[in-house]
């Protein structure tokens, strides 16, 4: 299998973003506070995965955190939010506006129709803990991945994806316990209980992502987004439905149907849908 040559995509303050080939990864760039994210962290996740998601060369999006931290040389994936710039209202931005703008990159990691992996080379905490949730897949790093949810500890609940998602992954009992006890889980743990895909040595993490991309990258690419969609329909409500029935409009656009419908309007004359009747 080959390797990938990365390309810079455009330099970011918070975060990393790069290409190669078919596959993009955007990484956390605050090692020293274990890749907390703040509201510009944020922002420029937002801007890389709409990128991505827009690029029509880009079929899988890798997640991960730089490292290691200068201070201790601790790996992590993302620690949540920035507890030192949290305000009365959400995360305080340069701007002084109070936001809870991770949410908006959950949806777009769940919404987008290319699958996305986690990567986590260490800590994966609190908001850090629902962002691997919300991730397609996740695969961890077998000596430094920790997973533990703090919500409880700082008065910042995820009461969407992180949590009642998490319980349709790990069952009920054990999401409780995650949340209402706050314990380290190692990788091998993560595992077991069903939220991470597989435990890799730490030195082989990325390559070992690159590779689970090229296999998936060798599938019909509306086969991935079509089961993407349908597994997401049933947890999301009308939304999963718009999502899903989006994408069967736009396989009806191309139909003779369709374009009978489209063409009829533009030439002010009746439709005429009796090519191919009413098949069952
Ligand atoms: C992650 C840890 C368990 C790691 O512990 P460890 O002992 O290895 O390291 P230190 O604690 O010494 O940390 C090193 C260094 O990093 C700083 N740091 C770590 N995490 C954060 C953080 N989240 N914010 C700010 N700074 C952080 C730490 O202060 C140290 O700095 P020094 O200057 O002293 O070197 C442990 O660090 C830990 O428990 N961290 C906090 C985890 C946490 O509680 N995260 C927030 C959870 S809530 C959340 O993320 C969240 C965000 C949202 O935007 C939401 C939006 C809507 C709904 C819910 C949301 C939500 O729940």
């Amino acid at each position: 299998m080959n390797s990938p040559t990365w390309k810079i995509v455009k330099k970011f303050d918070d975060i990393t973003y790069k290409k190669s080939g078919h596959v993009a990864r955007i990484a956390f760039n605050r090692p020293d506070v274990r890749n907390a994210f703040r509201p510009h962290t944020t922002s420029e996740l937002y801007e890389a995965f709409h990128d991505a998601k827009e690029d029509p060369s880009i079929g899988v999006v890798l997640l991960s955190g730089e490292g290691p931290s200068s201070k201790d040389g601790k790996y992590a994936f993302c620690s949540g939010g920035d507890q030192k710039v949290r305000g009365h209202r959400g995360y305080v931005g340069e701007d002084g506006r109070h936001r809870l703008n991770i949410l908006e990159v959950q949806r777009l990691i769940r919404f987008m129709p290319k699958v996305v992996i986690a990567v986590v080379p260490g800590w994966a905490v609190g908001g850090g803990h629902s962002l691997h949730v919300v991730c397609d897949l996740t695969l961890a790093s077998k000596e430094h991945a920790i997973f533990k949810q703090t919500d409880a500890d700082v008065t910042s609940f995820d009461g969407g994806y992180g949590s009642a998602y998490l319980a349709k992954m790990v069952g009920q009992k054990k999401a409780r316990e995650i949340f209402f006890l706050g314990r380290n889980y190692s990788a091998q743990e993560a595992y077991e209980m069903g939220m991470v895909n597989a435990v890799i040595p730490h030195d082989e993490l990325e390559q070992t992502a690159w590779e689970w991309a090229q296999e998936i990258l060798e599938k019909s690419p509306m086969s991935i987004k079509m089961l993407k969609f349908a597994m997401n329909l049933t947890d999301d409500g009308m939304v999963g439905q718009q999502v899903f029935a989006g994408e069967a409009t736009r396989l009806a656009y191309m139909t003779d149907e369709a374009k009978e419908g489209r063409d009829a309007f533009v030439e002010k004359r009746k439709p005429n849908f009796d090519q191919d009747g009413w098949v069952s």
